[in-house]
């Protein structure tokens, strides 16, 4: 799958709504065994959630938003299928959370490239789902430190961290990623996705059982004004920074 949203492959409601239909489509289709996620926009995996979703709509609006944010995580942290990330460009929060829910991630070498879960850095806080998610993949502590500071890592210190797999060089990427991908696929199905749930079952009940409870607290948080400021200032900073 390639993200071909440009400027930036944000994580629109729409961009959000068409990923996860064609991961289900994938999902059901009995000859697809394993995906390659990548980025056809130069320089950008993904620039996580699109923030104008966050910013001055309303309520329905904000709950309908989580809830594809939510279906996208459910079914690709909770994918039968080999999933491997090929992160090519940068991957700020929701493109790290993207990235962070696949079996294995393979990054351009590139030192401009940064990943992580930055949402400190904008005053909103990583919900528990994705903190789960990071925790799994590089333990508690680096976990707790990136997540408090809202810090992005440039590639080889994401590596480094364990944040992402491998590096390699940008022109070697999918070729690294197929062959990753003949790896994983070289074992059965069935024992590597009983284990893959093992490890993700935990994770995956826990917002399931508290979905609803989720978006409830999504909305709240989102619609204080101090929270909303705190969003705007951020995407006014983006602006500046480009003038
Ligand atoms: C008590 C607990 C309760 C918990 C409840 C939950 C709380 C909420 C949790 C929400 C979790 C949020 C997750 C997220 O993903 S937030 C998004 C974080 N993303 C970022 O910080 C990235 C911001 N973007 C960048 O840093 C750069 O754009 C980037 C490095 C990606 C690319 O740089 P480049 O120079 O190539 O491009 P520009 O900066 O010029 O951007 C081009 C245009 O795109 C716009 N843009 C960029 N990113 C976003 C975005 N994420 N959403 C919307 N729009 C974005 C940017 O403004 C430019 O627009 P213009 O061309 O119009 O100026």
């Amino acid at each position: 799958m390639k993200f071909k949203s440009p400027p930036v492959n944000s994580l629109s409601l729409e961009f959000l709504t068409e990923f996860s239909i064609g991961l289900e489509k994938l999902e059901n289709n009995r000859a697809c065994r394993g995906v390659i996620i990548t980025s056809a926009v130069p320089k950008i995996f993904s620039s996580g959630l699109d923030i104008t979703e966050m910013c001055g709509k309303s309520v329905e609006h904000y709950g309908e938003f989580w809830r594809a944010v939510q279906e996208m995580w459910l079914r690709l942290y909770g994918s039968n299928m080999v999933t491997v990330a090929a992160v090519n460009g940068s991957s700020p929060a929701g493109g790290c959370l993207i990235a962070l829910s696949c079996d294995y991630r393979i990054m351009a070498e590139n030192p401009k490239f940064s990943i992580g879960l930055n949402e400190a850095q904008l005053g909103i806080v990583a919900p528990f789902w994705f903190k789960d998610t990071f925790v799994n993949v590089v333990g508690h502590r680096i976990a707790e430190r990136s997540l408090q500071l809202g810090s992005l890592h440039p590639a080889p210190e994401a590596q480094r961290l364990g944040l992402v797999d491998e590096l390699v060089p940008e022109e070697k990427l999918m070729e690294k990623a197929a062959a990753v991908m003949a790896q994983w696929l070289a074992l059965p199905d069935h024992a590597r996705q009983l284990t893959k749930t093992m490890m993700r079952k935990a994770v995956l009940d826990r917002l399931v059982a508290h979905r609803e409870e989720d978006i409830k607290n999504f909305i709240t948080f989102v619609s204080k004004e101090s929270i909303q400021k705190s969003l705007r200032m951020y995407m006014e900073m983006l602006k500046k920074r480009k003038s």
